[in-house]
């Protein structure tokens, strides 16, 4: 049977946006994979399903996939796009999502043309337990036991970062997802600070190679930059795909502002794809 699905993206970082709040699909890891392939299927950074909340006020259950099929506790850009299409569809500006990695409340501010938002969401709390990102064995996570000792955090899912001179260094984004340190692997950014409120961030993606943007990955280089003494706690984020506002507020939530795009609404039958 097709399905409905939005295509949106935040700061090109892009989405394939499923709804099945109503009828759910149960989509295996290897047909996400299918659908996310960029010439064979309809192509995106990370897949997202919507499916019932179960947590009060919630409006949404919000799943997040990479194109290798496997599934992120977090993705700042997804939540940005969601919040704008649950926001449109209930005509509320405030609103709670639920995803793996926690409740998030989100601010969709109004929009200035159609099917483009800025909102805000509120990512939660940074976790520095080297068990919370997680770390194969205990280690300092302002300075992992690597070289270049990046900083690393969990904002819902597992995020290093290296503050560098040159984003050259980002070359060696993949083989850092996979080391040994990282059971889960991890997202790696690369963070070159220009001016204590402004930093240009690469991030190689666990499961997705290098995006536009990343929205999460921008949070932990704030937050991970603030803990070094690098950089104040809000600060403009340049990423490849644009900027965005992170503010690494009193309260220690990070607040992440940026925009939220619809790019096309489509039709697709899963089934047609392998299972
Ligand atoms: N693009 C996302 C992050 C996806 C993270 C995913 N690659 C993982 O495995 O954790 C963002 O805007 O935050």
């Amino acid at each position: 049977m097709p399905i409905h699905f939005h295509k949106m993206h935040g700061l090109g970082n892009d989405f394939v946006v499923i709804d099945e709040r109503n009828a759910p699909l149960r989509l295996s890891p290897a047909r996400i994979s299918a659908l996310a392939d960029r010439r064979r299927g309809i192509g995106c950074d990370q897949f997202v399903t919507l499916s019932q909340a179960t947590a009060p006020g919630a409006l949404a259950l919000v799943r997040f996939f990479n194109p290798d099929g496997s599934e992120a506790g977090a993705c700042g850009n997804a939540s940005r796009c969601v919040a704008s299409l649950l926001s449109a569809e209930t005509g509320q500006s405030d609103l709670t999502i639920q995803t793996r990695g926690g409740l998030l409340t989100a601010c969709v501010h109004p929009a200035k043309e159609e099917g483009r938002a800025t909102v805000t969401v509120d990512m939660g709390l940074p976790r520095t337990g080297w068990q919370d990102v997680p770390l194969a064995y205990a280690a300092d996570t302002l300075r992992l036991p690597l070289d270049g000792e990046p900083a690393a955090l969990s904002m819902g899912n597992p995020h290093a970062t290296f503050f560098v001179q040159d984003l050259a260094e980002a070359e060696r984004g993949p083989a850092l997802e996979m080391d040994p340190l990282f059971p889960d692997r991890a997202n790696i950014g690369f963070a070159r600070i220009d001016a204590s409120d402004r930093m240009r961030l690469r991030v190689w993606e666990r499961g997705a190679g290098f995006t536009l943007a990343c929205g999460s990955g921008a949070c932990a280089a704030v937050v991970n930059a603030a803990r070094r003494g690098l950089a104040d706690r809000r600060m403009t984020v340049e990423v490849d795909g644009g900027e965005m506002l992170i503010a690494w507020d009193d309260n220690d939530h990070v607040q992440m502002t940026g925009p939220a795009q619809l790019a096309f609404e489509g039709t697709v039958d899963p089934e047609a794809y392998p299972k």
